[in-house]
């Protein structure tokens, strides 16, 4: 299946290796309908060009299960021959998503946290390494782990809400690998300065920064993201998953090589005091916000 060829390849591509690390020390999201409903995906009037969209209220937070539904849907698109590009969006109608659900995070379930951390390194791989053109069509905030989703499209357009990176409010430091994904889309320096900082941009920052590349109208989402979709899908398939692959390729292997080793650091750095200090003090505030 060429979807099984292109991500094998994509992932194979380089085997330079590096060395992990990690920097930092360091409620609850309810949804009342199943896993299942959480993604769905739709056809468009062009055959090539699937919509995905994520329907977890109230934030499209990243629960284990939630990336895994994401993976499963961008690999039923991919088993698809005809299907050449995915629209990722969000049916709520101000968030994209929240980034990870940070109830994985908080007060641990220790048997679960590796496999939701896993499940989150393999939408990475899923996303970042589809063989699909991928378009983001933001329509609301992405912080985060929702711009980890953003910045694993080929193409981003936004209309509306904040996105970056913002771990360190939290008192964490993002994942090595979503790091040089930001540092690969910005730059060393404007990541370095957003990264330490927290920042979240408005769509304009984003734009001027590089993070996105297309403000568009709210209610212009969809056409724009549809025509931004068969513009990537005319250029020939070989060539767009050879461009992924020479873009993408180092930095997706580099964490198949040390994935355990990712997983292990996460976990141990997740479980510290201070960490589940830093998250409880984050959620009160989340909620005092909301007051
Ligand atoms: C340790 C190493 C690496 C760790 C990597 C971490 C990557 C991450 O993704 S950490 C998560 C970072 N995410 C955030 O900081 C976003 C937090 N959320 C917000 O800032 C806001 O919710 C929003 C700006 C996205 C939207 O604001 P809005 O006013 O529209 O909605 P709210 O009322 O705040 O949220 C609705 C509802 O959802 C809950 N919620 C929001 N985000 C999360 C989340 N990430 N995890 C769990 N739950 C979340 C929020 O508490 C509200 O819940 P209630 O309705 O029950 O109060």
């Amino acid at each position: 299946m060429m979807f099984q060829q292109s991500s094998r390849s994509l992932l194979d591509a380089s085997k330079k290796s590096s060395s992990f690390r990690w920097t930092s020390s360091v409620g609850r999201t309810f949804s009342s309908r199943s896993p299942q409903d959480w993604v769905t995906t739709e056809e468009t009037d062009d055959p090539s060009i699937a919509i995905l969209k994520m329907n977890r209220a109230p934030a499209n937070t990243l629960s284990l299960e939630m990336c895994t539904e994401i993976s499963k849907a961008i690999k039923e698109l991919e088993s698809n021959k005809k299907t050449q590009a995915v629209i990722l969006t969000s049916s709520l109608p101000t968030i994209f998503s929240a980034g990870l659900d940070l109830t994985e995070l908080h007060n641990p379930d220790k048997d679960r946290l590796p496999a939701f951390w896993g499940a989150f390194q393999q939408l990475y791989f899923d996303l970042y390494g589809s063989r699909l053109a991928t378009i983001g069509a933001i329509n609301g905030h992405a912080p985060a782990a929702g711009c980890m989703l953003a910045l694993s499209c080929d193409y981003r357009i936004m209309s509306k809400g904040n996105i970056g990176l913002n771990e360190s409010k939290l008192g964490i430091c993002a994942p090595p690998w979503l790091g040089q994904q930001f540092i690969d889309t910005i730059g060393l320096r404007k990541a370095e300065l957003a990264l330490n900082m927290g920042t979240l941009f408005d769509t304009k920052a984003a734009l001027d920064i590089g993070l996105i590349d297309e403000i568009v109208g709210e209610d212009d989402v969809m056409d724009v993201a549809k025509t931004r979709a068969s513009q990537w899908v005319a250029i020939p398939a070989p060539a767009r998953v050879a461009c992924k692959e020479l873009t993408r390729g180092r930095q997706l292997n580099e964490l198949k090589e040390n994935r355990k080793q990712d997983v292990d650091h996460f976990c141990s750095f997740v479980n510290q005091e201070a960490m589940q200090r830093n998250l409880g003090f984050y959620f009160e505030q989340l909620a005092k916000r909301k007051k």
